[in-house]
């Protein structure tokens, strides 16, 4: 068990991954699945562990699991995830089952011996008004968004954790705030999902049953930043080896765009050549939410994909997997 207090962000030797025992959690998640795509090129032992033998809510379990299997190393990507809609529909859980599973895989890591662990929250963590682009040091600044503080609330309680056990143990465990993701192994259902995927979804459809026109929710204006989920697994396999250090770093690409940008990119992708039509009974969320990246791309990491690219990549995977890709919760 670590012991000792750091309280600053420093660089340190690269942390080597040879021959660790590397626990992905969530592994067959969008951000879990692209971390096992990464650590297959990394001369580790992967472990990994389903929802239904170990349900990460349940602590004595997950600290009974931590004892038997003795992880090296943690990517902390099991959480419970959605849209703008889901997290205002269901605060309860999106706030308990957040909670439940980062304290309880935080305090297990900690209580086993974990050498390094990697928290992943997310942008939604920063005021709802922060001064764009925003830097790390904007958090709790200023109120949250109305539709998705819970979640928020949560991943902050997880970061804040990570930072209590570096400082007060010295346990090396960082954050990494990414961006709205996308890509290979997304949520397509429509009441749970992301903007992408159900943008991609509604626009595939529509050319299929020669509909005239799809509906955006909100105004249309809000602007959002989007990362391709290998890029976020690269940034975190990055910072997972060259990051130590109190803060949590943003992960993102630098750039955004409005929701009807995207919606004219994502039918151009799809071929669909229909009209775009807003639905302003539904929430704009946040209006802005760029991340200053410059705290990442001062360590040597870059985004692979433009938005284009990256949506093509995920459409071509969304029409290979659609019999199997979610739809429906
Ligand atoms: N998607 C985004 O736009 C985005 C943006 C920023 C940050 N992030 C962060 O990235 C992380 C992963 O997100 P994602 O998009 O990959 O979500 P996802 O596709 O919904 O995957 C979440 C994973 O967590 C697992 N999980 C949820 N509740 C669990 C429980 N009680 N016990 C065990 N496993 C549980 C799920 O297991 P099952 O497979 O069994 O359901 C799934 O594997 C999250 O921390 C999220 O905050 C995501
Ligand atoms: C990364 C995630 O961001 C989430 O906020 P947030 O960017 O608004 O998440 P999204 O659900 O991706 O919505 C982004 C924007 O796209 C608009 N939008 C337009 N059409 C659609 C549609 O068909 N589906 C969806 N889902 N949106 C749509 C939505 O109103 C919002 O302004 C947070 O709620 C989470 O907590 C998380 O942090």
């Amino acid at each position: 068990m670590n012991k000792g207090r750091d309280s600053g962000a420093r660089r340190i030797m690269p942390f080597d991954l040879k021959n660790k025992r590397v626990f992905v959690c969530g592994h067959r998640g969008m951000v879990g699945s692209a971390i096992v795509r990464q650590l297959a090129g990394e001369d580790c032992e992967l472990l990994t562990v389903g929802r239904e033998q170990l349900d990460l809510r349940e602590q004595a379990r997950v600290r009974a699991w931590f004892d038997a299997e003795k992880p090296d190393v943690v990517f902390l990507a099991a959480a419970k995830v959605g849209g703008i809609l889901a997290n205002d529909s269901y605060p309860a859980e999106f706030l308990y089952d957040n909670l439940a599973i980062e304290t309880n895989v935080i305090d297990a890591a900690f209580r086993s011996g974990v050498q390094k662990l990697l928290f992943l929250g997310s942008s939604c963590i920063y005021p709802k008004f922060a001064p764009q682009p925003i830097a790390e040091n904007a958090l709790l600044t200023g109120s949250l968004e109305s539709t998705n503080e819970w979640y928020a609330v949560a991943k902050i309680a997880g970061l804040k954790l990570c930072q209590a056990y570096r400082r007060q143990y010295g346990a090396d465990f960082i954050s990494a705030m990414p961006t709205n993701l996308y890509g290979p192994g997304d949520n397509y259902d429509l009441a749970a999902s992301h903007v992408i995927p159900a943008l991609l979804r509604k626009a595939h459809e529509a050319k299929r049953s020669g509909a005239r026109e799809i509906a955006i929710w909100g105004s249309g204006t809000p602007r959002r930043e989007f990362l391709h989920v290998d890029d976020a697994a690269s940034a975190v396999m990055h910072l997972m080896k060259v990051y130590s250090g109190m803060d949590h770093v943003n992960v993102g690409t630098g750039e955004d765009v409005t929701i009807l940008e995207l919606a004219n990119l994502v039918c151009e992708v799809v071929g669909f050549s229909g009209a775009i039509v807003t639905d302003p009974s539904k929430p704009d969320g946040t209006p802005r939410k760029l991340l200053d990246i410059s705290k990442l791309t001062a360590t040597g990491w870059r985004p692979r994909y433009g938005l284009r690219d990256g949506l093509v990549d995920a459409y071509q995977w969304f029409e290979s997997n659609e019999p199997t890709a979610r739809l429906t919760a």
